[in-house]
C-alpha cells in the first residue's frame, strides 16, 4: 500500500533497462509494420488512406448491408459529444477512467516480461518475422475487434496499429468533425506507448514479477487507449482556441512559430487546477471505502488513510507527462491547421 507521503518525481526514477529496450524496439519496429509513429516529421500514415478509414469508404461490406443506414449507407452520430462546448467537460470525465485505470494497474508488479518481445510466448504478427511483446499482441488484437465496429472511424480515436485495421462489419457512421483536415495525419501513439512503459509504469508499480500477465496486459491496453484519447483530444482543444483567437493563431501558424503557439495555448492556472483535481480524485478513488457511513466513522485522521497509489504521484504524472503531451498535440495540430484548406 502506498502512503500519502510526497511522491518521488517520476522523472527521477529511471525505468529498468529491459523495459526501455522493449518499448524502443516496439516503437521503431512498429513504425515499419503498422504501429503509429511520431508525426513530428510528417503523417504516420497516408492522408487518403486515413480518410478512407474515417469516412468508411474502405468498408464496403458493411455499408452495403444496413437497413438503418442513410441512402449512402452511412449513419450519423446524433450525440453532441464532439461539439467544442463539450470538449473540456470530456477531459474532466476522462480523468476518472485514467485514474481508476492507473490504480487498477498499480496492484500488479511491473511484470517486465509483458513488454519484452518474446518475453511471453505470443503469436507473432510482424511481417518481418520478429517477435511481438505480449502487450503489442493484446493491443493489436483489441484493435482488430474495435476496428470492426468503427472505433477508429471516429475522429477522437487513434489506433496504435492504424495500418493493420480490419474492414467494418457494421455500417459506417459519419461523425460531426470540427477539426481541420490536417488532424488526420497526427497520431503520437508510439510516443504515448514509450512514455507509458518507460516513465509511467515505473512510477506506479512495484518492481518485480507476480506473473499476473493477463491482468497486467488488459489493464495496460485499457490505460493506453484512455491516455491516447485524452492526449489526442488536444486537437479539439486547439481547434476551439484557434476559433476564439483566429488572428493571433494565424500569425503564429504562418510564421511556424511552435514556441509562440505553445505560449498562447498554455494556461498555467488551468494546469494547476487539473493537478489539484486529479490529486483529489486519486485520493478519493484510491482509498478503501468501508460499508460504514462517514458520519459513523467519526473524523478520520488524514495520516491514517492508506492509499492504493500516492495521490500526489497521479497528479505529478499529469503534470509531467499527460498535459505536456496534450499540448504537443495542440502545437502539432496548430502548425498544420491551415494546410489542405
Ligand atoms: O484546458 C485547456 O485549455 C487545455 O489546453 C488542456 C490542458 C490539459 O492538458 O489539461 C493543456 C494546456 C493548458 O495549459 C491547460 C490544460
Amino acid at each position: 500500500m502506498a502512503s500519502h507521503a510526497a511522491a518521488t518525481p517520476a522523472a527521477s526514477r529511471p525505468a529498468p533497462v529491459s523495459l526501455r529496450l522493449a518499448a524502443r524496439r516496439s516503437c521503431s519496429r512498429g513504425t515499419a509494420t503498422g504501429a503509429a509513429g511520431s508525426s513530428a516529421s510528417g503523417p504516420a500514415f497516408s492522408f487518403p488512406e486515413q480518410r478512407a478509414r474515417r469516412s468508411g469508404t474502405a468498408c464496403s461490406a458493411a455499408t452495403a448491408s444496413s437497413s438503418k443506414a442513410g441512402s449512402n449507407g452511412t449513419q450519423t452520430d446524433k450525440s453532441d459529444r464532439l461539439s467544442l462546448d463539450n470538449i473540456r467537460a470530456s477531459l474532466i470525465r476522462q480523468e476518472d477512467s485514467i485514474i481508476f485505470g492507473l490504480i487498477e494497474r498499480a496492484q500488479y508488479s511491473i511484470n517486465a516480461a509483458v513488454y519484452q518481445p518474446g518475453g511471453v510466448d505470443v503469436p507473432c504478427f510482424h511481417p518481418d518475422g520478429t517477435r511481438a511483446s505480449m502487450l503489442e499482441f493484446m493491443l493489436r488484437e483489441n484493435e482488430q475487434t474495435g476496428g470492426k465496429i468503427r472505433r477508429y472511424t471516429s475522429p477522437d480515436e487513434h489506433a496504435f496499429y492504424p495500418d493493420s485495421l480490419p474492414l467494418l462489419v457494421i455500417p459506417a457512421m459519419s461523425y460531426p468533425n470540427p477539426l481541420a483536415p490536417a488532424a488526420e495525419g497526427i497520431n503520437i501513439n508510439a510516443r504515448i506507448m514509450d512514455m507509458y512503459v518507460n516513465d509511467l509504469l515505473p512510477a506506479l508499480c512495484q518492481e518485480g514479477d507476480d506473473f499476473n500477465y493477463g491482468s497486467t496486459g488488459l489493464a495496460d491496453v485499457s490505460n493506453l487507449q484512455c491516455l491516447s484519447k485524452r492526449i489526442h483530444y488536444g486537437k479539439f482543444v486547439a481547434e476551439s482556441k484557434f476559433q476564439a483567437k483566429p488572428e493571433e493563431f494565424t500569425e503564429l501558424i504562418k510564421a511556424q512559430d511552435a514556441a509562440g503557439l505553445m505560449d498562447l495555448l498554455t494556461y498555467k492556472e488551468v494546469e494547476d487546477r487539473v493537478v489539484r483535481r486529479v490529486t483529489n480524485k486519486a485520493a478519493t478513488y484510491g482509498q478503501d471505502i468501508s460499508e460504514e457511513l462517514p458520519s459513523d466513522l467519526g473524523l478520520r485522521n488524514q495520516k491514517d488513510i492508506e492509499y492504493k497509489v500516492a495521490p500526489e504521484r497521479v497528479g505529478e504524472l499529469y503534470r509531467e507527462w499527460i498535459m505536456p503531451m496534450t499540448k504537443d498535440v495542440q502545437v502539432e495540430y496548430l502548425l498544420r491547421r491551415l494546410d489542405h484548406l
